[in-house]
């Protein structure tokens, strides 16, 4: 199997490199700026048909959440306009196209974790940009999967386990949100589903497209995240700090984050036949190689 993957060194896009690396029935071919950019869609066809792939995933996105509120035309110009041509794309050389999406989709007014059928509202340009990006990849390719994720992190890039990490060698205490709810998701487990997912669809007669929610298994609150990960890393010698929880309301930032954005997994499981681990083990393991690496 010979997958194209926009996007060289993000979390998703590293760890599927770690994933398929160690399966010999999977060839990843990844494609970056400048070759593949997203913001130029003249430059997606050339590159994805050079790499006679079966399959492409679009890992590649605009994912800084409060900077998109005052730069929503780069956010949409990627996350929008440039998922869409990269289903367009995909879909001019007959191949099936895989975008990820997340659970900023929602308003998190919801009291139970979100199916893939409810009722989408982002809250941010970013979730917005996202959303259309969604609608974009549906026009532009029937054979497209939907994935939405949710709280991703790894040893790779920037994300909330390695703030955490930083800020524990800063200070005693860190103040973090205990008012919004969701599935911390590691990049490697994502990689695994996704790639149960790609073997899924390209076996002959698939035809369930659409929507799949892929998130890791368990909920808690970025607070809950904080501590669980700072109490790992000291048991393992690492840095700790006491977590101090507090509500959205005293953490200002630009963009507004859904309170709850619990995402339901069973569809996935159902047909790719993956379910994450829980997060509590997933993001020890995490923790444990940011450790050792340091
Ligand atoms: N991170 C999270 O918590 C969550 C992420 N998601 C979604 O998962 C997917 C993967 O996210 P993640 O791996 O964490 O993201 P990262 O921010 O780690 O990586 C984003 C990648 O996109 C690439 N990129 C950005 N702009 C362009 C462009 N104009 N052209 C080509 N490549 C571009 C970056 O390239 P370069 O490395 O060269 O800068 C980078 O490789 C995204 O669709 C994201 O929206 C969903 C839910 C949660
Ligand atoms: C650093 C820090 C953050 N926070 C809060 C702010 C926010 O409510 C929450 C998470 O902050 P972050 O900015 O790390 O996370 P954020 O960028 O909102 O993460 C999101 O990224 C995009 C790409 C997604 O698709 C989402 O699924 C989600 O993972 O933690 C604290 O309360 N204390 C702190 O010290
Ligand atoms: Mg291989």
């Amino acid at each position: 199997m010979r997958i194209a993957v926009t996007g060289r060194h993000g979390q998703l896009a590293l760890s599927l490199q770690e994933r398929a690396a160690a399966d010999a029935g999977i060839t990843l071919i990844c494609l970056g700026r400048p070759d593949l950019d997203l913001s130029r869609p003249g430059t997606i066809a050339p590159a994805l048909a050079a790499c006679q792939a079966d399959l492409v995933i679009n890992a590649a996105a605009y994912t800084a959440v409060d900077a998109a509120e005052s730069d929503a035309e780069a956010a949409f110009a990627v996350n929008a306009t440039g998922a869409g041509a990269v289903a367009s794309a995909a879909a001019g050389l007959g191949l099936p196209v895989i975008q990820i999406s997340t659970d900023y989709v929602f308003d998190g007014s919801a009291g139970a974790p979100y199916c893939e059928t409810a009722p989408t509202n982002p809250v941010s340009v970013y979730g917005a940009s996202k959303l259309a990006g969604e609608a974009a990849v549906a026009a532009a390719n029937p054979r497209h999967l939907i994935i939405r994720t949710a709280w991703v992190y790894s040893p790779f890039g920037a994300n909330f386990v390695k703030t955490m990490l930083r800020l524990a060698g800063e200070r005693d205490t860190l103040r973090v949100v205990d008012d919004q709810i969701g599935n911390p998701t590691s990049a490697l487990d994502l990689a695994d589903g996704m790639l149960a997912a790609a073997r899924t669809v390209l076996q002959p007669g698939f035809d369930r497209w659409g929507v799949y929610n892929i998130a890791g298994s368990g909920s808690t609150s970025w607070a809950g995240f904080a501590a669980h990960v700072l109490a790992e890393s000291g048991r393992a010698g690492g840095p700790s700090a006491r977590v101090e929880p507090i509500p959205g309301s005293d953490y200002v930032t630009a963009a507004t984050r859904p309170s709850n954005s619990r995402l339901d997994c069973a569809r996935a499981e159902t047909i790719f036949g993956y379910r994450a681990p829980d997060w509590r083990q997933s993001s020890a393991e995490v923790v444990r190689r940011l450790l050792t690496k340091v």
